[in-house]
């Protein structure tokens, strides 16, 4: 009989299974170099991967493997269990996440063509969290415990780029908005895929509030996802960034970078300054702190006069507290210790290698001119301006006042006047 020497359990397709890798020394199995044996819930074999023809060599299942199977049966059904209590949104949006990573069995995600390994582990609903393998769809991010499910997805998925408009092109860089309230699931399904490269992420299911600048890259016809940011539609932390992520195969590319530089512009675009909501990954504090040295060394050999923290700021759109770290990390804020006061040493030497240096390795770099973007108001606003407008155009407003009964009417009228003239 086969030795037992890797053992490997969950469920699939409605079945509970075993799988089970045999020591392939014994005589009977000399011919196999390598095989899986799943063991159904009738502790019978069912399937032999790879080759099943070869099913007929196998013997009955031993007292010890029925055994072994019994056993890891129940501790999958507790280890479901817990992770459905994880799995709960009420637990994750309300500042109640488990300090233990929520058990999972999910090893890998195969998105598109590209299959990854998980840092951490995401509330994924109970049947899923227990797949070996994730598949998820790169275009609706939608989720499948099976590659047989995907291909089928893939031939009825008629997404070819994010659910949201294009705001941002250059070659083959796109970046689309998507409004966490118009694209619920999608965004949800983002949150989650992204919780697997982040630990302390909390958000997974109230999307609502937020909108996500989506990353991609132009090939076969079709928009790649590459990464994303989001953002508060209203942030009463000046936050303008709730949350970036690169896939990690795109990681290190100067993509996160982009985002960031991204991310910024907006913030500029919205005339206000901005800074990532904390606290900050390890990755995410060496990519925002490479950036922010960048740009205020960029900002500095710019100026052609005295310039103070809030005028740096409002020129980067960065938060004063962010200036002060790029200034401490560039060595030019120093503490005098003679008068105790704080000085700006400058080398403009040294701000131009940490610039030529930056520019060096990130090649893609952010075009204000290609950003075709107005801030997010929101709806009570767009409804003021359209009623203020109303009280400015007379024309349009009698017009309305004569053939429209109702208050929706006029507006919806006075709109199709507005973008038809
Ligand atoms: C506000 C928040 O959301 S904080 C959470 C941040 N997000 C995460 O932690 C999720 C997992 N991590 C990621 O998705 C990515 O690592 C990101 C988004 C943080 C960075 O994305 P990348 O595409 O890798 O960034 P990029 O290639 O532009 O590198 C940015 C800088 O970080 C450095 N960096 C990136 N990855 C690493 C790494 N693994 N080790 C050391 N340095 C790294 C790069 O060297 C670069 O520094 P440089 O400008 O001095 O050369």
């Amino acid at each position: 009989m086969p030795r037992v020497v890797a053992l490997n359990v969950g469920e699939e397709h409605g079945r509970f299974l075993l799988k089970v890798s045999l020591d392939t020394s014994s005589p009977d199995y000399q011919s196999f170099a390598y095989r899986i044996i799943v063991l159904d819930e009738t502790r019978r074999y069912s399937t032999v991967i790879p080759n099943s023809e070869e099913r007929e060599f196998l013997p009955d299942p031993s007292a010890d493997e029925s055994n072994l199977f019994l056993r890891a049966q129940n501790a999958v059904k507790k280890t479901q269990e817990e992770s459905y209590l994880y799995s709960q949104p009420f637990l994750a949006t309300a500042g109640h996440a488990p300090s233990a990573p929520a058990p999972t069995t999910i090893r890998f995600v195969q998105f598109g063509n590209k299959k990854t390994k998980p840092w951490y582990s995401a509330p994924y609903p109970e049947e899923y969290s227990c797949s070996r393998i994730l598949y998820i769809c790169e275009f609706c991010l939608k989720y499948m415990k099976s590659e047989y499910t995907l291909c089928r997805h893939m031939m009825k998925c008629s997404w070819r780029h994010p659910p949201g408009n294009e705001i941002y092109r250059d070659g083959k860089i796109s970046l689309f908005e998507v409004d966490g309230q118009q694209q619920s699931v999608y965004c949800q399904n983002l949150c989650l895929l992204a919780k697997m490269f982040l630990h302390s992420k909390m958000l997974y299911y109230d999307v609502e509030p937020f909108l996500f600048y989506v990353m991609t890259t132009y090939e076969d016809c079709k928009y790649h996802f590459v990464g994303y940011f989001s953002k508060e539609k209203r942030s009463a932390s000046n936050y303008n960034v709730s949350c970036i992520l690169t896939l990690p195969t795109y990681q290190r590319k100067g993509y996160g970078a982009f985002l960031i530089e991204f991310s910024y512009l907006l913030t500029q675009v919205e005339q206000k300054t901005g800074s990532p909501e904390k606290p900050l990954s390890d990755l995410g504090l060496v990519s925002y702190r490479s950036y922010w040295k960048m740009r205020v060394a960029r900002c500095l050999l710019q100026a052609n006069g005295p310039l103070s923290i809030e005028e740096i700021s409002k020129r980067t759109s960065m938060d004063p507290n962010d200036i002060i770290s790029a200034l401490e990390a560039l060595s030019i804020l120093q503490r005098n210790p003679r008068t105790n006061e704080y000085e700006l040493h400058i080398r403009q030497d040294e701000l131009q290698a940490v610039c030529n240096k930056w520019d060096r390795k990130h090649q893609q770099r952010v075009h204000p001119n290609l950003l075709r973007w107005t801030p997010y108001i929101g709806e009570a606003k767009i409804n003021d301006l359209l009623q203020h407008e109303s009280t400015l155009v007379p024309a349009v407003k009698n017009c309305n006042l004569n053939e429209a009964s109702t208050e929706e009417e006029s507006r919806e009228k006075l709109n199709s006047n507005t973008y038809s003239s």
